[in-house]
């Protein structure tokens, strides 16, 4: 099968640069996906972009040149709740990923199980509106309380103002929550505003929430990005993610978000997103924390 771009679409950096900054050893790559090949692993008819081809080999190739020593692999979009893509890269990584997947009320127990062998971790649930449509959150809190009895944790993306609407479905989740992205803030408002404050209550109050602090090149307003060997690129977004890591340095999680689905304006050079890493988490006890402690500790727990 072949598959047309949506028009605008931007491939993936192809040559990083080297990042100056040295992650710890055994860092993980904590969100990243893999599109296809759409020839061997079809795109989902229900999907809202069509991307262009970002295999497994092409991951690895990426997390070895940045100096990572493994990947977690979320589901995108584009695949629907078909995840043969991400399974396939993850028995393919050699225990180096796993997985969080999309799955419908209808999946059996085995089918679970099998997913649970092949490394997958935890599902996601997506409230993104341009990305999904809308599924009812009966069925999404039956589908957690199952992969709950699998040790799985749940990931949510949504944006900052639809937080207040969505609290009491989160908050009434059973297990370990991520939220993607630090729930998208709006990073033109200040960091002490009222928006930015819910988001840092609902992690305070709620010692099962996680956050990833990644997407600097999607939440940044005035940048600069991260290119051109641009060593202090998204700026604005620094004082978010610092916030959250400094707040709950053992509930963070980092991911290149690679091969970076839906940017609109510039694609960044993932080498220099390595090199955003310490002004958001300035000591090496935090360093090890986000890039290594925390990840092992959800993903990897029998280690
Ligand atoms: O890659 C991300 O995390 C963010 C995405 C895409 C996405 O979530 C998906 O397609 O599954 C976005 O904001 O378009």
């Amino acid at each position: 099968m072949t598959f047309t771009k949506t028009p605008g679409w931007l491939d993936w950096y192809a040559d990083p640069i080297k990042p100056r900054f040295q992650v710890p050893a055994g860092a993980v790559d904590a969100h990243c996906h893999v599109f296809g090949p759409g020839a061997q692993f079809p795109f989902a008819p229900e999907r809202k972009y069509t991307p262009c081809d970002a295999s497994k080999d092409q991951l690895f190739a990426l997390r070895d040149r940045l100096g990572f020593a493994r990947n977690v692999i979320v589901q995108a979009t584009c695949h629907g709740a078909d995840n043969r893509a991400m399974v396939d890269a993850c028995r393919a990584s050699g225990g180096k990923a796993r997985g969080v997947a999309t799955v419908k009320r209808s999946i059996s127990d085995s089918e679970l199980q099998e997913l649970h062998e092949a490394g997958v971790r935890g599902v996601r649930f997506n409230f993104v509106k341009r990305l999904v449509d809308f599924t009812p959150k009966d069925e999404l809190m039956e589908i957690a309380g199952r992969i709950h009895k699998l040790g799985w944790h749940v990931v949510i993306y949504f944006e900052a103002v639809d937080l207040p609407e969505l609290w009491d479905f989160f908050t009434a989740l059973p297990t370990t929550v991520v939220v993607d992205h630090m729930g998208r803030p709006d990073v033109s408002k200040p960091v002490d505003g009222p928006e930015f404050e819910l988001f840092l209550r609902f992690m305070r109050e709620h010692g099962n929430v996680w956050s990833k602090v990644s997407c600097p090149e999607r939440l940044s307003v005035t940048g600069p990005r991260a290119l051109d060997g641009e060593q202090a690129a998204y700026r604005d977004v620094v004082p978010f993610a610092r916030r959250v890591v400094e707040a709950f340095p053992d509930r963070v999680l980092w991911g290149t978000d690679w091969p970076h689905p839906n940017l609109k304006d510039h694609m960044p050079d993932d080498g220099l997103l390595v090199d955003f890493i310490p002004h958001i988490a300035p000591t090496t006890e935090l360093q090890r924390k986000l890039l290594v402690d925390n990840p092992m500790r959800l993903y990897w727990p029998e280690e």
